[in-house]
Parts: C-alpha cells; sequence; structure tokens
C-alpha cells in the first residue's frame, strides 16, 4: 500500500531525500521537472502547441521556470512564462531557475499588478503558480489572476496540484482554485484529491516519480494509505487442491422483500461468483422461484424459519441489509443476528438505516464487523458532515468507538478500519453509479468472509475487484450490475496467478 503523505511530510520527504541521498534541492527540482515533461508530453504531444507557463515565486514556480526551459529542449518551441509578482519574497530555487531561463530567450512577462493581465492565446497553460506551500485561500491579486484564467476556459495542467486547492483538510466549496483539466502530481497523489470535493479543481491526476527517499515516506506515520493491484495479489489465497466447497464457507444472505427482492438475488449471485463453498439466501416466500431461476447454486433458508429462532451455527458469514426493508420483522431479524455476535457479519443498505433508528444496536455490532454505507447512508447513521474530510474523520472515530469497518462508498472508497487505517480503492468509475451496484459488493464482501478472509483483507478484495471488473466493462456508458458479477470469477483467477 502506498503510505500517501501531508503537506507538511511531503516537506519532510523532501528535506530527508535532499540530505540524504544526498542531492541539491536545485537537482531535485530538475528531477521534479523532467518527469512533469514526461507526462506531459504524453498529454500534448504535438510540439508546435502554443503554452504559457503561469509561475509564482516559490518552488511551485521554480518548477515552472525548469519546466519552461526543458519544454524547448523537448523542441516545443512556442512557450512563454508569465511570473506572478505579487511579492518581494522568491525562494532560491525560483531564483537560480530564473537565471537559468533568462538564457534560453523564452519570452518572459511579470505581472505585478492585476489591472490589466497580458493577453493569452495559449492553447494549453501550465499552471506553477501555488503548490504544496498554499497556506490560506486565495485572495487579493492572486486569486483575481486565477478567476481571470478560469475565464480564460483553456486546457490547464497543473504542476503538483491545482493553485489553491489544499492537500489535505476540508475543501471549501467556494474557494477558489484553477481548475485543471490534468494534474502531474510529484511521488504521491494528494489526499485532497479522493474526494469529490475536488471535482472544482481537478478532472484527473497522473502521478510521476521524482525520486523522493520511498523507505522514508512509507515509513511515515498517518492513516491515508493507497491500495495497490500488489496488495490484492499478496492478500488471495488460490483454491487448494483436493479442496471441497465446505473449505471455502457458507455465506447467509438476508436480504429481499416483496418490492426489491433483486437486491437478494443479485447478492446471492455475487456472494456465490466470489468463491463461497455454500451460499443461502433467507429471503420470503414470494422471491423462491426467481432465486432458483437467476441462481440456482443457492440454497434457500425460508424467512419464518429464520424469525422462529433457526440456529446460525452452521455459517461461516452473514450479509444482511440489501433490500431487506425497516419493518419490525427486518429489525427483529438484524437484532437477532446481532445477538447471536459470533458470526462473521456485513451490513448494508436497510440493516444500516435499521442501525440508525435503533443506535442502541451499534454497541451489539460484534467485533470487526464490516458496514458499508454510501453517503446518505453514512450521514444518517453518524449525522451530517460539512465535507468529505469532516466526514472521513468520522468514520476513523466511529470505526474505533465501535470497533467495526466502515467502507464508505465514494468514486474512491474508503475503508476505515478501527486500527486507525484509511484504505482508499483506487478501482471503479462513474459507469457503477447504478443501482443494485452496492448488493453486489455485498455479497462480494460476505463471500470473503465466509472463505475466512480478515474482516479488513475481505472488505479491501471486494472493493478492489469489485472496482476492477467495472474498469473491464469501460466501454459501457452505465453498467448493469449483473456484469459485474459475470467478471468476478475470472478476476480473481487473474489476481491469483503469479503477475
Ligand atoms: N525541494 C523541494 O522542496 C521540492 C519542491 N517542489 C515544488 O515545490 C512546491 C512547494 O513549494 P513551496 O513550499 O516553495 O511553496 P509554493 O511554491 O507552493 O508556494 C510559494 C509560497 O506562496 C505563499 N503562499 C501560500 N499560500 C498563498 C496564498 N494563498 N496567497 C499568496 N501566497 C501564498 C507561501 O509563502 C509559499 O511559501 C511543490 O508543490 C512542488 O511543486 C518540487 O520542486 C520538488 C522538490
Ligand atoms: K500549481
Amino acid at each position: 500500500m502506498l503510505q500517501l503523505l501531508t503537506s507538511s511530510q511531503t516537506r519532510e520527504a523532501d528535506a530527508h531525500t535532499i540530505k540524504n541521498k544526498p542531492i541539491s534541492s536545485l537537482d531535485l527540482m530538475e528531477s521534479a521537472s523532467n518527469a512533469f515533461i514526461y507526462a506531459f508530453k504524453q498529454d500534448v504531444p504535438t510540439i508546435d502547441s502554443l503554452i504559457s507557463v503561469y509561475c509564482g515565486t516559490g518552488n511551485n514556480g521554480g518548477d515552472g521556470l525548469a519546466i519552461a526551459r526543458l519544454l524547448k529542449e523537448n523542441a516545443y518551441d512556442r512557450i512563454s512564462v508569465k511570473i506572478a509578482r505579487f511579492s518581494a519574497k522568491e525562494s532560491a530555487d525560483f531564483s537560480a531557475n530564473l537565471e537559468r531561463l533568462k538564457l534560453t530567450g523564452i519570452p518572459i512577462t511579470e505581472i505585478t499588478n492585476t489591472d490589466v493581465f497580458p493577453e493569452e492565446n495559449a492553447e494549453v497553460i501550465i499552471d506553477a503558480l501555488i503548490g504544496s506551500g498554499l497556506n490560506k485561500a486565495l485572495q487579493g491579486d492572486l486569486k483575481s489572476l486565477v478567476i481571470h484564467l478560469n475565464q480564460l476556459q483553456k486546457k490547464v495542467i497543473a504542476v503538483d496540484i491545482p493553485t489553491g486547492l489544499p492537500s489535505e483538510g476540508p475543501i471549501d466549496p467556494d474557494a477558489c482554485i484553477l481548475k485543471a483539466s490534468l494534474c502531474v502530481c510529484f511521488q504521491r497523489p494528494k489526499i485532497n484529491f479522493f474526494f469529490p470535493e475536488s471535482a472544482k479543481a481537478l478532472e484527473r491526476f497522473k502521478v510521476v516519480e521524482i525520486g523522493l527517499d520511498e523507505q522514508f515516506i512509507q515509513s511515515q506515520a498517518g492513516p491515508w494509505k493507497y491500495i495497490e493491484e500488489k496488495d490484492i495479489r499478496y492478500s488471495i489465497k488460490p483454491r487448494k487442491a483436493f479442496s471441497h466447497k465446505g473449505t471455502y464457507g457458507h455465506a447467509l444472505i438476508i436480504a429481499g422483500y416483496t418490492e426489491t427482492m433483486g437486491a437478494a438475488l443479485l447478492c446471492a449471485d455475487a456472494c456465490l461468483h466470489s468463491g463461497a463453498g455454500l451460499t443461502t439466501a433467507c429471503i420470503p416466500e414470494n422471491g423462491y422461484s426467481a432465486l432458483n431461476s437467476f441462481a440456482p447454486e443457492v440454497m434457500i433458508l425460508p424467512r419464518s424459519e429464520l424469525i422462529l429462532g433457526k440456529s446460525l451455527e452452521k455459517y461461516s458469514s452473514i450479509a444482511i441489509g440489501p433490500g431487506l426493508g425497516t419493518d419490525k420483522e427486518a429489525t427483529d431479524l438484524l437484532e437477532y443476528v446481532l445477538n447471536f455476535n459470533k458470526a462473521r457479519i456485513v451490513i448494508d443498505a436497510d440493516a444500516i438505516n435499521i442501525l440508525a433508528a435503533n443506535t442502541e444496536l451499534l454497541t451489539k455490532l460484534p467485533k470487526d464487523c464490516i458496514i458499508c454505507p454510501h453517503v446518505k447512508e453514512f450521514d444518517r447513521l453518524f449525522g451530517k458532515s460539512n465535507s468529505w474530510w469532516d466526514r472521513v474523520t468520522l468514520a476513523l472515530k466511529k470505526a474505533k468507538e465501535f470497533n467495526l469497518i466502515i467502507l464508505l462508498k465514494n468514486q474512491y472508497t474508503f475503508i476505515v478500519t478501527p486500527d486507525g487505517d484509511i484504505l482508499i480503492n483506487p478501482t471503479g468509475n462513474p459507469g457503477m453509479a447504478v443501482g443494485g451496484m452496492g448488493d453486489i459488493l455485498t455479497g462480494m464482501i460476505a463471500s470473503f468472509l465466509a472463505q475466512s478472509y480478515p474482516a479488513i483483507e475481505a472488505a479491501m478484495l471486494a472493493a478492489y475487484i469489485h472496482g476492477a471488473a467495472g474498469d473491464q466493462l469501460i466501454q459501457m456508458n452505465s453498467i448493469p450490475p449483473r456484469y459485474i458479477t459475470e467478471q468476478i470469477p475470472a478476476l480473481i483467477k487473474r489476481f491469483t496467478a503469479p503477475d
């Protein structure tokens, strides 16, 4: 997993690398600028593009100056540089790069006030105004410049981070930010890239290596971790020779209601496709024939038997919630499952809403229980938050308080653990924003739990593979959740095979 850094940790990583590699800070800036050029060339391959590089006077601006020079060395020769000089401060590496730039003949314009902006006919703007050194909201001249640049509606490529976006912490919905179509960021994505509010700052990002000390970065403390494919490969266990269905556990899916039986079917079917040895669905009687034709491998536990107190002893995992409804019977079922207290449980959808209406049940959740709310379910359960940063911070507090794993759905799903980690899932795409998608995910988690994966791994595997299945279908505008299920067995096999 990639350890993500706050801006102050990034500064420490820069300083550590400079001291111990060793490398001069000017050479590190050169390395960062070269890495930017590498990504830039893939995105803007046409060397006669008109490019304007907007630079502040700190190190982000220093990068901008070096980038302009290196672009010229890479045959892009229609470049101009605009320096926003609204204060007398400039960093040493900015000054050194300005001297180097002056030798290239690239035209340099200084913007010292915002009464008149220089004419701008560039097709591409490179944003090197402010980077991770942002320490307050944009205001005054810099804010006017950013508003002006946004109004030009050009393609903007940001260096390290879009000007005005904080690297971490709540994103003010009214903040003035230079909107980038691409951000090329250094060594690690910024934590704030994973929150929906960052959509106003950037459309996509690419991460480039600049040569910071990886061992130092990975040893940093902090909850934010980014899941990689190798974590999935490391975690997945191959099916063994001489194994039988009993080896892979027995999952029970308690779900479905007359109007929402489909949720139960999708959930049980996804559980089956994710490798559980046996899957049983506890659904109302009017769903039996649908289940038998949709997924004949899935067995049935009559809802009436469970209500009468049927033992749960034989199930290795239980999923409860998809399409369950929130009536008295559903509440009784959830309470019955929680009182059993031995199962490995995943709670979703209506069962989360039942928890929200009966918060005393939260104290009955067994250790390492997984809940997988979307944003509305989360807010209903734990109260409203003003920003995603606040919401995920609250999830961290609640995960510790109730000893539970919270899988908070988002384009980048957050898996928040009682040990204080926030694992960010990188897979998935907007085509997956379709009803029923969460039911698939819940079935997958139940399946991995049944197969004895530790709960955090079960959540991580399910989130990653669910998203990866969606990414395999990226050519579809919207993806019916059933199609995700079809992808699962082969994807698991692929991640099991040696890389
Ligand atoms: N050696 C290093 O430390 C490296 C730094 N790099 C670059 O350096 C950047 C960070 O540079 P700096 O720390 O110099 O900071 P920035 O260049 O991001 O910002 C410059 C200065 O602007 C001022 N400022 C902050 N918020 C402001 C606001 N709202 N309005 C007006 N002024 C404001 C601050 O005094 C800050 O120091 C990174 O984003 C990256 O682009 C890279 O060159 C890699 C190596
Ligand atoms: K920037």
